[in-house]
């Protein structure tokens, strides 16, 4: 039999909006026991401080190149990792020695594919140390070395959740409205297709704060108060990105910010909105083909506005339309849950990625290993 271990996953992605910790028991195959979740924000000056990680890893050209100042953000970055685990294990009464590992995604302060480059800040061997648990980190750049993407890995974890979709003859597909969004599609025959579908939340989280301060647009409140400025959501959509090549992992800063003045606060976030919408079901005319069910996950199903555009577009294409809930799982504690799923596997050598998920030449493992 598969040995079932206990890990915890923790994500910071890359709307930075703070670190999800997630418990699941695993054998790292089709054994899946989720357990607790629970999400630690960052706070305003810490967030601006990974917005300099991001200016600061811009210039990098070697993915282990640290400035002094860039190594003190990361083990800010790290030290926060170690707290949000104590947190987590006091939260649950939980002892750190009844977890066998920690999937530790850092933060992707760069990520070049078209160049192989992927940086993700966080020390695995140092939040080895401060929690006293084995980490598994660094699980994105093996894919590189193997021609792959370097993202998105979660898609393993998706397949594996879908077995019962598979089941009942329906094909499926994951959508993650995360700051970048991505598809997951999982056919009846368990083929899998995973690509990122365009901008997710970071446009509009950039334009809600730079007009009002606030960090995202709760609810999608904002939007729906607003008007689609049709130039400006064709400047996004006719991003040569959305024409045909669809296996090109985006880096946050792929898509430009809108700029002051270009529409009101109200117009400028229902614009983005759409455009998230739209995005995806662009990139999902890629799958292999219309899903039954799209179940969606991530912070970005939380925006009425977005998931009332994609849904109806969706449903108008005859796919059904549920949230990660309303499937049986839980929209934000799932990528979190991926990583200790994915840690899980590459303690057991197994891939974490496929010529269908990142376009790697043949599956690999990955991740490296920390002892405390
Ligand atoms: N109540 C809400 N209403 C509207 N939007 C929300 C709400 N809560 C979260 N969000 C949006 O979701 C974002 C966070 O989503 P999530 O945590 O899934 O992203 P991430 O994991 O950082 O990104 P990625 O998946 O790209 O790595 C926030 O930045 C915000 O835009
Ligand atoms: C390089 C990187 O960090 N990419 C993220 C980002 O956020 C969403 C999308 O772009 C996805 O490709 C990936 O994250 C998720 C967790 C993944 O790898 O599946």
């Amino acid at each position: 039999m598969d040995v079932i271990r206990t890990a915890i996953g923790l994500m910071s992605g890359t709307s930075m909006d703070g670190i999800d910790v997630a418990l699941i028991r695993t054998d790292g195959r089709g054994f899946i026991d989720r357990g607790p979740f629970l999400g630690v924000p960052y706070e305003a000056d810490f967030r601006g401080q990974l917005k300099r990680a991001l200016e600061l890893a811009r210039p990098l050209t070697d993915r282990n190149g640290r400035s002094a100042e860039l190594r003190d953000i990361e083990l800010e970055l790290t030290q926060r990792h170690a707290i949000a685990v104590a947190a987590f294990l006091e939260r649950f009464g939980l002892a750190a020695d009844a977890v066998d590992v920690l999937g530790f995604h850092g933060q992707t302060v760069l990520h070049r594919p078209d160049e192989g480059l992927t940086v993700q800040i966080g020390d695995g061997q140092e939040l080895a140390r401060q929690t006293g648990i084995p980490v598994v980190y660094d699980m994105r750049a093996n894919d590189m070395v193997h021609g792959g993407q370097g993202a998105p890995l979660v898609p393993a974890y998706h397949a594996a959740l879908a077995g019962k979709f598979q089941q009942a003859g329906q094909a499926v597909c994951f959508v993650n409205i995360g700051g970048i969004s991505n598809l997951t599609f999982i056919g009846t025959d368990g083929r899998i297709s995973a690509f990122d579908s365009g901008p997710g939340n970071t446009l509009i989280d950039q334009w809600v704060e730079m007009q009002t301060g606030k960090t995202y647009d709760p609810g999608g409140e904002i939007a729906g108060r607003g008007k689609v400025v049709a130039a400006l959501a064709e400047r996004y959509l006719d991003n040569p990105f959305f024409r045909g090549n669809v296996r090109r992992s985006l880096d946050r800063g792929d898509f430009a910010p809108l700029r002051d003045g270009e529409a009101s606060l109200e117009d400028g976030a229902r614009t983005l909105a759409h455009v998230a919408a739209a995005a995806i079901v662009k990139s999902a005319g890629f799958l292999p083909e219309s899903p039954s069910i799209y179940i969606v996950c991530g912070g970005g199903r939380l925006n009425a506005t977005v998931m009332a555009e994609f849904s109806a577009r969706a449903e108008a294409l005859g796919s059904h339309v549920l949230t990660a809930e309303q499937a049986g799982f839980d929209g934000d504690a799932m990528e979190a849950e991926a990583w200790g799923y994915l840690a899980v596997r590459s303690l057991d050598g197994l891939p974490l990625t496929f010529p269908g998920t990142t376009g790697v030449t043949a599956p690999v493992s990955g991740g490296m290993l920390a002892r405390p």
